[in-house]
């Protein structure tokens, strides 16, 4: 089973927002829209819940077309459920009463709900009236309604992002624990990349209303199609650097690298934190102007005769004294390069 958008088009106006979107969301995976705010996620979670109707394109569940422009159901003629960043509950109703809202009245859903109090952890909960919990725990009941008529489909907009740091990453294993019980397509916005590696199996990084690469968390880290990406997923320090015949000349040694997306000239290179030797050499080089620990490994800085600043990931055991010079010599996969008209960012 799969939620499928294809070549989904969407404008506000006159203003276009969403271009040629095609993603495939599987069932029993989480897959995020990932992108910075005002990229079109929640515009395209929209057109997917159908609060917004379809101008273009088509979206198919299952290989059954859901949405065209032609044909756009609204939200309770989809099999979906819908968790958004407040679970906005209805403050006159228990907490059971919240969960089976959705149900058949007649029918008698008390085992329901005490199975998925038990799933989100709140068993005990049902009789409970919403202002007497906290945000997380209520959060907790929204996803228990969100689940309960057993949708194909459940839409998450930044359900975490009003849960303070130490409870969201709690709710964040529950709701992954919970899903992996369901076979159902778990489609989540995010614009945060931490959430989006920690939640998905597959993340769809957006930018100015396309998907400019759709992936696992890992490919994406060690394959990204663009500096957009590379700077969304890992990140790193951003140097200029020359391609000459298989080597790249940066401020910080020439370093031997693979790539197909650029040709001998100028790139841009982005070196992600991570470990890498550091030789120690008497001329050239760079300095080492700062050491932060970390625990069992430090964050060294360091800094190039033209004022550029590398820092490295280094164990706290090897670590090089601030003050002395040497060449940094990244592994392969640490080092991406990229056509020299992407922007550039320094820090
Ligand atoms: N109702 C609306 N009318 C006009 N423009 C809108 C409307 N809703 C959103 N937009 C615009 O559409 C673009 C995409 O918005 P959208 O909310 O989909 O982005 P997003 O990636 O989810 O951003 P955020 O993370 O900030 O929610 C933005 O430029 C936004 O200003």
């Amino acid at each position: 089973m799969a939620l499928e958008f294809h070549d989904v088009g969407y404008s506000y106006g006159t203003a276009p927002i969403l271009t040629g979107v095609t993603l495939t969301a599987a069932a029993g995976q989480v897959t995020c829209l990932l992108g910075a705010s005002g990229s079109g996620k929640t515009t395209l979670l929209r057109l997917a819940a159908g609060v917004l109707a379809m101008q273009s394109g088509r979206l198919c569940l299952d290989g059954d077309i859901l949405a065209t422009g032609r044909s756009s159901p609204p939200p309770e003629r989809r099999p979906i459920g819908l968790l958004f960043q407040e679970g906005a509950l209805f403050p006159h109703m228990t907490v059971a009463e919240n969960i089976v809202y959705g149900l058949d009245p007649r029918g008698d859903h008390g085992s329901i709900v005490a199975e998925l109090l038990e799933q989100v952890g709140l068993p005990g909960f049902a009789r409970r009236y919403p202002h007497t919990l906290s945000g997380g725990q209520q959060q907790r009941v929204a996803l228990a309604r969100a689940l309960a008529p057993n949708p194909r489909v459940l839409l998450m907009d930044e359900p975490f992002a009003s849960i303070d740091m130490v409870l969201r990453r709690s709710l964040r294993e529950t709701v992954r624990e919970v899903l992996a019980q369901r076979d159902c397509v778990a489609l989540l916005v995010t614009h945060d990349p931490l959430e989006a590696m920690m939640m998905s199996d597959h993340i769809a990084v957006m930018e100015a209303g396309r998907i400019v690469q759709a992936d696992t968390p890992d490919r994406l880290y060690d394959a990204p199609a663009t500096l957009g990406v590379a700077r969304m997923i890992g990140g790193g320090t951003e140097l200029e650097g020359m391609c000459v015949g298989g080597l790249i000349r940066t401020a910080f040694g020439d370093w031997s690298v693979r790539s197909e997306k650029v040709t001998d000239g100028p790139v841009r290179v982005i070196v992600r934190e991570a470990p890498m030797e550091l030789r120690a050499t008497e001329e050239g080089g760079a300095i080492v102007t700062d050491r932060r620990t970390l625990g069992l490994d430090v964050i060294l800085t360091l800094k190039a005769p033209g004022g550029e600043r590398l820092r490295v990931l280094h164990p706290r055991v090897k670590s090089v004294p601030v003050g002395d010079r040497v060449l940094a010599m990244p592994e392969t996969r640490a080092v991406h390069l990229f056509p020299p008209e992407s922007d550039l960012i320094s820090d």
